[in-house]
C-alpha cells in the first residue's frame, strides 16, 4: 500500500524540499512531484509517495519524516491519502491520452488504432515504472533526443534511468542505434523489457537490472556517444564524473528531471567535466539540458 504525503508551499521551498526527498528515497524507488497549483500565487506541491506496509491504516505513519526530509517547518500542514495499490495506476493508464512530443507520439495499446501510419510510434504501458511521456522531462527528452540524432546519430548509447524504457525505445526506433537501458528499479527493469518487446526493439534495446553506472553491462559498453538520464539534479551533480567516463569524446548528454532552479548547478556540475552547453528545453517547471563533451 502507497501513501502519498504532500504539503502546499512556494515554489522555492517545494524546490528544494524536491531535491531532499528524491534524493532520501533514490533507494527506495519512491516517486516524488512537484506540480504548480497557481504561479501568480507562488503556490506549489511537493509530494511523495511512500510505502506503508500492507495496511496504510494501520502502517507507519511518515508524516514526521516526510517534514523533516522536506525542510518543512511545523507549521506546514501535510496531507496524507492512502492509495489502493495499482488499481490507481491502471485507472490513470487508461485515461491517458496520446503524446506528441518531437517526431513521437507515445501511446498506450488502447489507443494504438489511433496512430497515424506517418507517426513514430511509442507503445507504452508503464505499469509501475515511470515514463508515459505525459511528464515534461520525457517530453523535453523525447524532443531533444529527436533534434540530436537528426544532426548526428550516435553508435552507442545508454540509458541511464530508463523507467518505461521509453527513452531507449526511441532511439532505437529514430536512430537504429544499439541502446543500453539501464534503471536501479527492478520493477521498472521489467517494465521496461516487456515494453522493449512489444515495440519490437529487442535486437537494438538491452535491458540491464543491475542498474547505473557501477553495472558489469555499463562498464562493458562504455563509451558511449549518447547518454541520457532523466533522474533527479542532485544525483545527476553527484554522477558527473561518471558521466565523462563513460562518454566518448564529443559524446552529446541529455539530462533532465531538473527543476528550473536547478539548472545552473547541474551545468556547473557537467563544466567542470569537460561538457560544454549546447540547449535547453523548458516544459512546464521542468528543463532537460543538452551538453556535449569537449574534444579536448
Ligand atoms: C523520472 S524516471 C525516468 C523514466 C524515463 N527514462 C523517462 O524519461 O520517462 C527516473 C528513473 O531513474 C531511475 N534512477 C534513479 N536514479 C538512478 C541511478 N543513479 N541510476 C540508474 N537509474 C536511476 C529510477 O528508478 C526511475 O525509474
Amino acid at each position: 500500500m502507497q501513501v502519498r504525503y504532500f504539503a502546499t508551499v512556494s515554489r522555492s521551498e517545494a524546490e528544494s524540499a524536491y531535491s531532499r526527498l528524491g534524493v532520501a528515497f533514490e533507494d527506495e524507488g519512491a516517486p516524488v512531484a512537484i506540480t504548480e497549483i497557481d504561479e501568480a500565487a507562488d503556490r506549489w506541491e511537493v509530494a511523495a509517495y511512500l510505502d506503508a506496509g500492507d495496511d496504510a491504516e494501520e502502517g507507519a505513519d511518515r508524516t514526521e519524516e516526510f517534514r523533516n526530509i522536506a525542510g518543512l517547518g511545523p507549521d506546514a500542514e501535510i496531507g496524507r491519502e492512502a492509495l489502493p495499490d495499482q488499481d490507481w495506476m491502471a485507472a490513470v493508464l487508461a485515461e491517458l491520452k496520446p503524446v506528441r512530443a518531437g517526431r513521437f507520439v507515445v501511446h498506450g495499446a488502447h489507443d494504438r488504432e489511433k496512430i497515424g501510419a506517418h507517426e513514430l510510434s511509442i507503445e507504452i504501458e508503464a505499469g509501475l515504472a515511470f515514463g508515459t511521456g505525459h511528464h515534461g522531462t520525457t517530453a523535453g527528452c523525447l524532443t531533444m533526443l529527436g533534434r540530436i540524432v537528426r544532426l548526428r546519430k550516435p553508435s552507442s548509447a545508454l540509458d541511464l534511468g530508463t523507467g518505461s524504457a521509453v527513452l531507449a525505445i526511441a532511439l532505437a526506433k529514430l536512430a537504429r542505434v544499439d541502446v543500453l537501458a539501464t534503471d536501479v528499479d527492478p520493477v521498472a527493469v521489467a517494465v521496461a523489457a516487456a515494453n522493449v518487446r512489444a515495440n519490437g526493439v529487442s535486437a537494438r534495446v538491452e535491458t540491464d537490472r543491475a542498474g547505473g553506472f557501477a553495472s558489469t553491462a555499463v562498464r562493458r559498453r562504455a563509451p558511449y556517444e549518447l547518454i541520457v538520464a532523466n533522474i533527479l539534479a542532485g544525483p545527476l551533480i553527484a554522477l558527473a564524473p561518471a558521466f565523462r567516463r563513460h562518454a566518448t569524446r564529443r559524446a552529446d548528454v541529455v539530462l533532465s528531471g531538473i527543476l528550473t532552479g536547478q539548472a545552473a548547478a547541474v551545468r556547473a556540475a557537467f563544466r567542470a567535466q569537460g561538457f560544454v552547453h549546447v540547449e535547453t528545453l523548458t516544459f512546464g517547471a521542468w528543463v532537460t539540458l543538452h551538453l556535449r563533451r569537449a574534444a579536448a
